[in-house]
């Protein structure tokens, strides 16, 4: 049987990217550091996947094991050594930290045999796979460095798929909703996997994604958070929060339509579409699961800044992007450790120099002034 390793037997690992494996045949070894999922992995050898729908249809996932990533060092590396394809699901900020291991894994794989691995990072983060390959490089002795091109195939993807936290402690099943789109950019043919599209430009398809579903999802999480609402759905019950999340998506809509030629009424469509998969209030989907790790949605290259800058670069108009980001640095929830971070800077230094230290913009920028503008009025 074919295998696939997959990092992270989360939300998106089990629910999304490794249900698609075993659906094309292949076995399915998660690599956690979650020993009971682990465990539970290894014991029951099958879980569920169930569509948030009022049909509540679910599908069996089987041929699926766990390792722990921690203790199983060695048994990670073998998996490895045996494998078609290797993915993560983990979170960009944690790709650094699964590298050494993957690396040993690669040293110890083109050693042993001459087949071709195919690694894909698929996270919210524009090159993540390329960011991996780079922390993994940091790893690896000349040797295995010298064999990656002839062995070792990275390629970019998209991934979206609304996975919510689970509210099934102990169970290995896994509610989702039923649309996904998983897009690899590659110019060679991969080894079958049903549900992955190959494209050999990724870059609309992840912008167009990161800056409507995530950017949308955004401004509904931290304007519902702002207004006291628990789930996306219902925040999405306030007229004036879905006329906000339109603005903003009109403004990342006309960086999207100028810079990749896209048809205007082709992409209303598309935001439509995403605005009633955000609805779906089987998915109960909580605003501070979607507004989560505020410093990294501030990032840059993340959802809010990148497109705001993109839009003002383009001559376009980007104050409900910057009203989104003031709403994201309002967010101050303190259960996640990075929104807790970002407030006690704010707090020590103030917003011009939070959105220099954490979104690269300079403290007398044009779209710092307005943020803050945006960050005052929220704010009362
Ligand atoms: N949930 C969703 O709807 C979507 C999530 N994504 C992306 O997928 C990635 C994963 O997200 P989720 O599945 O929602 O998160 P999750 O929290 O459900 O899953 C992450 C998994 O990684 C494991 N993990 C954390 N640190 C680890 C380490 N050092 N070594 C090994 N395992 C470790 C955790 O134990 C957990 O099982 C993120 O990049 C997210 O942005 C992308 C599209 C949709
Ligand atoms: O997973 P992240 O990057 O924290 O952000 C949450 C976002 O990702 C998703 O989980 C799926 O794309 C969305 O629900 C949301 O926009």
């Amino acid at each position: 049987m074919k295998q696939a390793v997959h990092f992270g037997a989360g939300n998106i690992g089990r629910g999304f990217i490794g249900a698609l494996f075993s659906q094309s045949g292949y076995h399915v070894t998660f690599v956690d550091i979650a020993d009971q999922i682990i465990n539970q992995l290894n014991e029951e050898k099958q879980y569920q996947v169930k569509l948030a729908t009022d049909r509540q249809e679910s599908m069996t996932i089987e041929n699926v094991s766990g390792l722990n990533n921690m203790t199983q060092e060695n048994e990670v590396i073998e998996a490895i050594k045996h494998a078609t394809y290797l993915t993560t699901a983990i979170g960009p900020n944690i790709l650094p930290r699964i590298a050494p291991l993957i690396a040993k894994g690669l040293a110890a794989r083109v050693k042993a045999t001459d087949d071709i691995l195919y690694v894909i990072a698929c996270e919210n983060q524009i090159s993540a796979t390329d960011l991996l390959k780079g922390y993994i490089q940091e790893h690896l002795d000349e040797d295995t460095k010298a064999h990656l091109a002839d062995k070792v195939h990275f390629f970019n993807s998209a991934v979206d798929r609304i996975v919510p936290l689970q509210n099934n402690q102990g169970s290995l099943d896994v509610l989702v909703e039923p649309y996904y789109e998983w897009v690899v950019e590659a110019s060679e043919s991969l080894p079958n996997v049903e549900g992955m599209t190959i494209v050999s430009d990724l870059a609309p398809f992840i912008e167009r994604k990161l800056f409507t579903v995530n950017t949308g999802h955004a401004v509904i999480a931290y304007l519902g958070y702002l207004e006291n609402k628990t789930t996306i759905d219902q925040t999405l019950a306030d007229e004036k929060i879905v006329a906000q999340v339109q603005a903003t998506l009109d403004e990342t809509g006309s960086y999207l339509i100028k810079q990749y030629g896209l048809d205007s009424d082709e992409h209303q469509h598309y935001i439509n579409k995403i605005i009633n998969r955000f609805k779906n209030s089987y998915l109960n989907d909580v605003v501070t699961r979607v507004g989560r790790s505020p410093l990294r949605k501030l990032g840059p290259n993340d959802r809010l800044v990148r497109p705001a800058i993109e839009a003002k670069k383009a001559g376009l108009s980007y104050n409900n992007l910057a009203k989104a980001i003031a709403a994201a640095l309002l967010f101050d929830n303190k259960e996640d450790e990075e929104a807790v971070k970002l407030q006690s800077m704010i707090k020590e230094n103030g917003v011009p120099h939070v959105l220099k230290e954490v979104s690269g913009l300079d403290e007398n920028s044009e779209l710092t002034k307005e943020v803050l503008s945006s960050y005052n009025a929220l704010k009362k």
